[in-house]
């Protein structure tokens, strides 16, 4: 029986590698070992192997070249394979669900609403004044970093998607939110109790506000110039979502840039606290910005082009850290790929993390030096997977970067500050800090 997984797909032409325990597969030295797990069995097998986790026959591919293939065929069979308790607790109509046209229009009504036409007209202003707000008053403080970070990407999208009601209920919502986030990371078991059981009282609590919301701004006769206000009025938009849409959509622009978003800035501000030499010239750049401009001032679109180095420093934490480990994708049909035979359903976690500590792509790659971003050919080579590629590529891309890149400015040319304690952080299977990552804030 212990060796039911090997037999059950010991199928000709599948890759090399183990199944593990029936039903658990290799899951438990997955979760435990992490990336150690993943490079032994890469030294056994290569950078293209079989396993069995997280309840599903897997293939792992490390191999840039594979996995640029993979991001870039959707279209022959290569879908987001995410698992299924994500995907209902996110919503049937969020767009890792939704393939073929109708990915193509849900991503466009998305970039109809984030994309870099939108920010430099309308987000960077709204950016910037919520920046400033959360920012104020940290003088003389001590604070958890890892807190406020999550806070900001959260709370700031909010306001982007609700701008009239974020003062009102965005407490009770990040509170169900929170619990959906969490749902979504949780192992599928619906019972009274478990995470995944919150995870839809979650969902149901945030779909009954907003719809709330939605009612009462079709009963008034108002207007609104934020995100919902868009999706709502639809006329002379080539983009009409229904009312279930509308709500998945939401509920995905605040989960996608949420834990990303936060993390990376978390992340900036640890390795810039190690690194005074980059935090000296980022602090330049954004001096130099301040000096052009009257306190009041809001950064604009010209001052966010001109943060090369802020570009830098936030592609090289996002490396150093692996803010994200990979992808997930699932065959839709049996298909040959690098000379095996991947059966139907499998899935396939396209593995980026080492690929950010090749030294033939950044030599010396543990060490965090954000220079070598300055040559913008790598930001846009082959196997940057920073974030992901093919059709699935961010389109959330340039906002994370403006959000953080504004959160940079206001910490840096507003504070200094230094590490309280010894702070953990732990790098998988997520970036953080389990007891917070403290700092003390004195005016700059
Ligand atoms: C530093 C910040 C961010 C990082 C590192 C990041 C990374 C990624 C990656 C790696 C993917 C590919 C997923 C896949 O192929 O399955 C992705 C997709 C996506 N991201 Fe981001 N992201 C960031 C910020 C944001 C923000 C602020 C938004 C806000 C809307 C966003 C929205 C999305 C969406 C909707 C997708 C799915 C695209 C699709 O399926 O067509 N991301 N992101």
């Amino acid at each position: 029986l212990l060796k039911w997984n090997e037999i059950r797909y010991s199928r000709r032409g599948l890759p090399p590698g183990t199944m593990g325990w029936p039903l658990f597969g290799e899951t438990t030295d997955f979760i435990k070992q992490g990336p150690d797990f993943m490079k032994k069995q890469r030294a056994r097998y290569g950078s293209f192997f079989k396993t069995h986790i997280l309840g599903c026959p897997t293939i792992i591919s490390m191999d840039p070249e594979l996995n640029r293939y993979v991001l870039l065929n959707e279209g022959k069979g290569l879908v987001p394979g995410y698992p299924q308790s994500m995907l209902d607790i996110l919503g049937e109509h969020n767009i890792a669900a939704v393939q073929g046209s109708t990915h193509k229009y849900i991503r466009g009504s998305m970039l109809s609403l984030i994309a870099p036409p939108m920010i430099k007209d309308q987000l960077l202003r709204k950016i910037d004044q919520g920046m400033r707000f959360h920012l104020s008053n940290w003088d003389g403080r001590t604070i958890d970093i890892q807190e406020k970070t999550n806070e900001m990407a959260l709370f700031i999208p909010f306001k982007l998607i609700m701008e009239t009601e974020s003062a009102s209920i965005y407490e009770t919502f990040k509170r169900e939110f929170d619990k959906l986030v969490e749902g979504t990371l949780s192992l599928p078991i619906n019972i009274p109790g478990t995470s995944y059981h919150h995870g839809f009282q979650g969902r149901k609590n945030v779909i009954r506000m907003l719809k709330g919301v939605m009612e009462k701004r079709r009963a008034s006769s108002m207007t609104q110039d934020d995100m919902l206000g868009y999706l709502l009025r639809n006329e002379g938009s080539k983009y009409n979502l229904s009312d279930e849409e509308i709500l998945d959509q939401v509920i995905t622009i605040l989960y996608s840039g949420y834990e990303t978003v936060s993390t990376t800035s978390m992340m900036a501000v640890k390795y810039l606290l190690d690194n005074p030499r980059a935090l000296q010239q980022l602090r330049e750049e954004h001096l130099a910005i301040r000096q052009r401009k009257n306190p009041e001032d809001p950064i604009d679109w010209n001052d966010y082009k001109s943060m090369n180095f802020t570009r830098a420093v936030i592609f090289e934490t996002s490396r150093l850290a692996t803010v994200v480990n990979g992808v997930l994708r699932k065959t839709t049909k049996e298909m040959e790929l690098n000379g095996f035979v991947i059966p139907r359903g499998w899935r396939i976690y396209v593995y980026t993390r080492e690929i950010n500590y090749d030294p033939f792509l950044y030599p010396e790659p543990y060490t965090f030096n954000p220079w070598r971003w300055l040559d913008n050919s790598l930001e846009s080579h082959n196997y940057c997977f920073t974030f992901g590629g093919g059709t699935r590529l961010c389109p959330g891309k340039e906002l994370g970067i403006v959000q953080i890149s504004t959160f940079l400015h206001y910490f840096l040319t507003s504070y200094r500050w230094e590490e309280v304690g010894s702070n953990k952080i732990v790098k998988f299977p997520r970036v953080e800090a389990p007891n917070g990552l403290h700092i003390r804030v004195s005016k700059y």
